[in-house]
């Protein structure tokens, strides 16, 4: 790209954080009316970048450009002021506010200095109708709304801020596919009217089919900037992790399946589940497919204690099973990782260590005092695990890229040991490398005769890693699918309940 041409730019950008170097040397540049992707593996450096550029971080060493003026914000504020906003992966939303309120939260409108109620009503409902969530109340509190429906109100508010550069920071992982697309097709739209969008993002399909260019980095370095199509799938995965790759989904099961471990059946609760019934075996990874909110999340929460008045019957390890609390299930051998990590998974200010070791006290104590030695082996056995990039294991859990705190939640619980694990959508916004990591886990818990439950909204990870599928439409199981009926095409059928025999 000719430099004249880009909208922002980085000059030998460095940014340290103590001996930490989250980018070293980085020259990168963005073209208006272009979608630029941003890929790297986690810790590599895409959020340090993108926060540099929209005013959260300054840099330690470099210049940064806005329409060829050097530039160097101090605050959010400065940046949205000149054009840049940048919708984050941690939600930004005040619960207890209204969607309206929260859209228009930095600059309500106003009438005679008091804010407008009735035109921020207005604008709300306009800019939901472009993101096309009518559906949404703009006076309803955004504690009421799913992840997915926050995220989308947390597009609307960067919207409201009239970008010219609109930068999304993983902000396509908690979405449902339907709200995917039409993020995509803003995007687009964008793009015509000039504005430039920088996407970084784990789904590298969708970032190589949407965006016009794409830059690779790793380990804080710029290593590579391409147009579309000029590198293929593998090429780009090489260059992001610096190596060969390997099959991404370990071989299935080859052993017989082993006793029953959990067996449910007509499982009921409020609107969410209807009767679900259910059988997971030792020996076996069963998935859990099917659209958003069919009653997954639920099933998830219900089975380890967290929901009040389910009904049904169930018998885990061939005994009657009432879960009644997460602690109560957790001492029985079960093991939650939930959906939004960062605010039911993590204590964010707690060291990395504690946060390992939360749930794992006991087996590092003896006589009830935690013993230094096996505390220290079982942080750096899970650090090992599931290769977590940390400077050091006391640093706050919260000076991790978002990639690596997920990795955090799922090494606590792995590190537990427990019989079986119920896995909400636990790969997303990880990196590919790691994937196939948390794939090889999985795998290795199920061959020592452990279960897992796995619920993902990625098809071809159930396809490429479960034994079987329980496909779930409105809060119950319509289809089980395993060996030659395992496809993406049966899943989508089962997903919108629709069966071969139906008639057109
Ligand atoms: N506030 C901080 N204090 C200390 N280290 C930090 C801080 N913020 C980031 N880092 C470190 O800088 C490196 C780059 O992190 P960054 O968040 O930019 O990665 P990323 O590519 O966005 O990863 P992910 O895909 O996991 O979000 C990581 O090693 C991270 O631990």
């Amino acid at each position: 790209m000719n430099s004249s041409d880009a909208i922002v730019q980085l000059r030998g950008v460095s940014r340290y954080f103590g001996g930490v170097t989250a980018l070293d040397n980085v020259n990168f540049s963005c073209k208006a009316g272009s979608i630029h992707g941003i890929l790297g593996e986690n810790g590599a450096g895409k959020s340090t970048l993108i926060k540099i550029l929209s005013g959260v971080l300054g840099a330690s060493e470099g210049q940064i450009l806005n329409n060829g003026k050097q530039v160097s914000y101090r605050s959010t504020a400065e940046a949205t002021a000149d054009g840049i906003v940048c919708i984050f992966q941690e939600l930004s939303l005040v619960p207890d506010l209204t969607v309206a309120e929260n859209i228009f939260i930095d600059q309500p409108p106003r009438r005679m200095g008091m804010i407008d109620n009735r035109k921020q009503r207005q604008m709300a409902v306009e800019l939901l109708a472009r993101i096309k969530c009518e559906d949404v109340d703009p006076d309803a509190h955004i504690r009421e709304l799913s992840l997915s429906r926050r995220q989308m109100i947390e597009i609307a508010k960067a919207l409201a801020k009239n970008p010219r550069v609109l930068i999304l920071d993983e902000a396509t992982s908690a979405l449902t596919s339907n709200d995917v697309e039409t993020v995509y097709d803003l995007m687009n739209e964008l793009r015509a009217d000039g504005v430039a969008c920088i996407f970084i993002s784990h789904r590298m399909k969708e970032v190589d089919a949407l965006c016009d260019r794409l830059s690779v980095f790793r380990n804080g370095q710029h290593i590579q900037s391409f147009d579309k199509g000029g590198l293929n799938e593998t090429e780009i995965v090489q260059l992001m992790i610096g190596r060969e790759i390997t099959a991404q989904y370990p071989p299935k099961r080859s052993t017989p399946i082993g006793e029953t471990t959990l067996s449910v059946s007509s499982l009921r609760w409020e609107n969410s589940l209807k009767g679900v019934d259910l059988q997971v075996n030792a020996g076996e990874i069963v998935g859990l497919g099917g659209l958003d909110g069919q009653g997954h999340k639920e099933l998830l929460l219900g089975l380890f204690g967290a929901l009040r008045g389910m009904t049904g019957e169930i018998t885990f390890q061939g005994g009657t099973y009432k879960p009644s609390s997460p602690a109560q299930s957790k001492r029985q051998g079960l093991a939650l990782v939930p959906e939004d990590r960062k605010t039911e998974g993590l204590m964010l200010e707690m060291s990395i260590g504690d946060n390992i070791l939360l749930p794992n006290y006991k087996s590092v104590s003896q006589a009830g005092v935690i013993n230094g030695r096996l505390a220290n082996e079982a942080i750096a056995k899970a650090i090992e695990l599931l290769q977590i990039k940390v400077g050091s294991a006391d640093d706050p859990v919260e000076t991790l890229s978002g990639g690596n705190q997920q990795k955090v939640v799922i090494a606590k619980w792995l590190m537990l040991n427990p019989d079986i694990i119920l896995l909400n959508d636990p790969t997303r916004g990880i990196d590919v490398g790691t994937k196939q990591e948390i794939y090889r886990l999985m795998r290795d818990l199920v061959e020592a005769g452990k279960s897992v439950l796995l619920y993902s909204t990625d098809y071809a990870e159930l396809i490429g890693c479960c034994d079987r599928v329980c496909v779930m439409y409105d809060g119950r199981i319509v289809s089980e699918l395993e060996g030659d009926t395992l496809t993406e095409e049966a899943i989508v059928a089962a997903s919108l309940n629709i069966h071969k025999d139906d008639p057109a």
